[in-house]
């Protein structure tokens, strides 16, 4: 390994990108393998299981394919189809990247995230010559379900096929009552967080049966007996999680395993095979939901965004028109202004007859000089194809020519000039062309604008 320094997020959130994109699996297809994901806290016997589950379907004469994420692990019992060890080396990441044990498992998977994409395609070759996947994790339970290398996988897996996650418990470790119900609250969040189909195997069935645990999740009596002697304040703790967990225990699949002796084997592919059902049945149509979801997302951003890109296009022709247009154009027009504003004449919004109606509703043609001014606006369809108002009846007679064509807008403006007996504007479009006429015009305009806000 040559990298010196700790790989940045960008690669695996491209892959998560990759992950999003995946195609959704149809149910009932081709063959398709079917994937499970052993997780469990460290020494509960997820690699053991690996082991024998992977003899036992043999011996029913399906093709399993086995893959070891656990860069961490000295040996293992089984054959590993893919092996993370075999792209990382441990005890280089360590010191490469100055790291501690977990760290340097988390970077190893990081690492190994990055070209999981390949692992996928080869998975996608062979998948017609495959039963079961068969994936083993890190013991650091944390490290795998909480961490985004975690995720991508899973969900890589579990968006291109038939996926069960299997939650494998130390039974040894479930006898107290309290370490039982942390074992019963470390499952629920990582359901919570996989959202997958879940078996819990109760592991090492050799050394003690889990019907005890069966009977604490089923019945709450059950446990209060066993918490009797327990007075300290976590006896009435667990009392009151258990009554929290009795609909999580409801859903759940349990078998008593032993990885060691092969007992429950039978349970176990039963569950198993429940469980791809509910894959089926419940996480696929999840999945297509939350796909279309993300469709739906990315069309309506796509469509704020044209609309958006329209009303600036829109804008900026009203303005190329507003500047060939007017010669003595507003001062008080910002360059940067992306809509009209109503206050076309640079008169104050106050007395602006127009000022009461929506901005967005108005084009510079709404003001044109040569208007009678209107109250009443009704929709109309525009020159330049934007849904518009124009003022009701011939209000708009001044800008438009009698064949309806129209008019140059200094013709209309001379015309208004004329009607309001001033003399001609300097037809040079120069700023400050024949200033006595265009203060004048103005002025009367604004006084027209008054006595219409005073009628009012
Ligand atoms: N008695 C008994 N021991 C078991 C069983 N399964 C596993 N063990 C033992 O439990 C210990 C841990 O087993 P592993 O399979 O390495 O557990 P793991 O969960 O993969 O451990 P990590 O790799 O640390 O995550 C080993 O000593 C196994 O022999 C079982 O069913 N019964």
């Amino acid at each position: 390994m040559s990298e010196q320094s700790i790989p940045d997020q960008t690669a695996v959130q491209q892959l998560a990108a990759a992950v999003e994109a995946a195609s959704v699996p149809a149910s009932g297809s081709a063959h398709k393998p079917k994937v499970l994901m052993m997780v469990g806290m460290a020494g509960s016997g997820k690699t053991t299981l690996v082991q024998r589950l992977a003899a036992e379907l043999a011996a029913q004469k399906k093709r399993v394919y086995t893959i070891n994420l656990d860069p961490a692990v000295a040996q293992i019992p089984y054959f590993a189809n893919i092996d993370i060890r075999d792209t990382i080396t441990f005890k280089d990441v360590m010191t490469q990247f100055k790291l501690g044990p977990n760290g340097a498992i988390m970077t190893a998977l990081n690492l190994f995230t990055t070209k999981f994409d390949q692992v996928m395609e080869y998975l996608e070759k062979s998948a017609s010559e495959i039963d079961y996947i068969i994936v083993d994790t890190p013991g650091q339970i944390e490290v795998f379900t909480w961490s985004a290398s975690g995720t991508i996988i899973t969900e890589f897996l579990a968006h291109s096929y038939p996926t069960s996650l299997i939650y494998t418990v130390d039974l040894m470790r479930c006898l107290n009552a309290t370490t039982f119900m942390s074992n019963m609250l470390m499952s629920c969040s990582i359901l919570y967080k996989t959202q997958l189909p879940y078996i819990i195997a109760f592991n090492k069935a050799d050394i003690t049966s889990h019907e005890f645990a069966i009977e604490w999740m089923t019945d709450p009596d059950a446990l209060s007996d066993a918490l009797e002697r327990d007075t300290t304040y976590m006896a009435s703790y667990v009392r009151s999680m258990a009554l929290v967990l009795e609909e999580f225990y409801e859903h759940l699949r349990c078998v008593g395993v032993s990885a060691l002796v092969g007992s429950g084997m039978d349970e176990f592919f039963e569950a198993l095979d429940e469980s791809l059902v509910d894959y089926d049945t419940k996480y696929l149509p999840m999945l297509e939901e939350l796909k279309a979801e993300r469709l739906r997302n990315e069309e309506a951003k796509r469509q704020a965004l044209l609309a958006k890109y329209q009303r600036d296009m829109a804008a900026e022709r009203r303005k190329q028109r507003q500047a060939e247009r007017n010669p003595w154009d507003s001062p008080h027009a910002s360059d940067d202004e992306d809509e009209d504003d109503g206050d076309t004449f640079g008169m104050d919004s106050a007395i602006d007859p127009f000022a009461e109606h929506e901005e967005d509703s108005y084009d510079e043609d709404d003001f044109d000089i040569g208007g009678q001014y209107s109250d009443q606006f009704e929709s109309s369809d525009e020159e330049d194809g934007e849904g518009g108002f124009l003022p009701t009846g011939a209000t708009m007679s001044g800008a438009m020519g009698a064949t309806g064509t129209p008019r140059r807008h200094e013709d209309t403006l001379a015309a208004d000039l004329a009607r309001l007996g001033l003399g001609p504007l300097n037809s040079s479009r120069s700023p400050g062309g024949d200033a006595a006429s265009t203060s004048a015009y103005l002025q009367v305009l604004e006084g027209m604008s008054r006595s219409k806000v005073s009628d009012e």
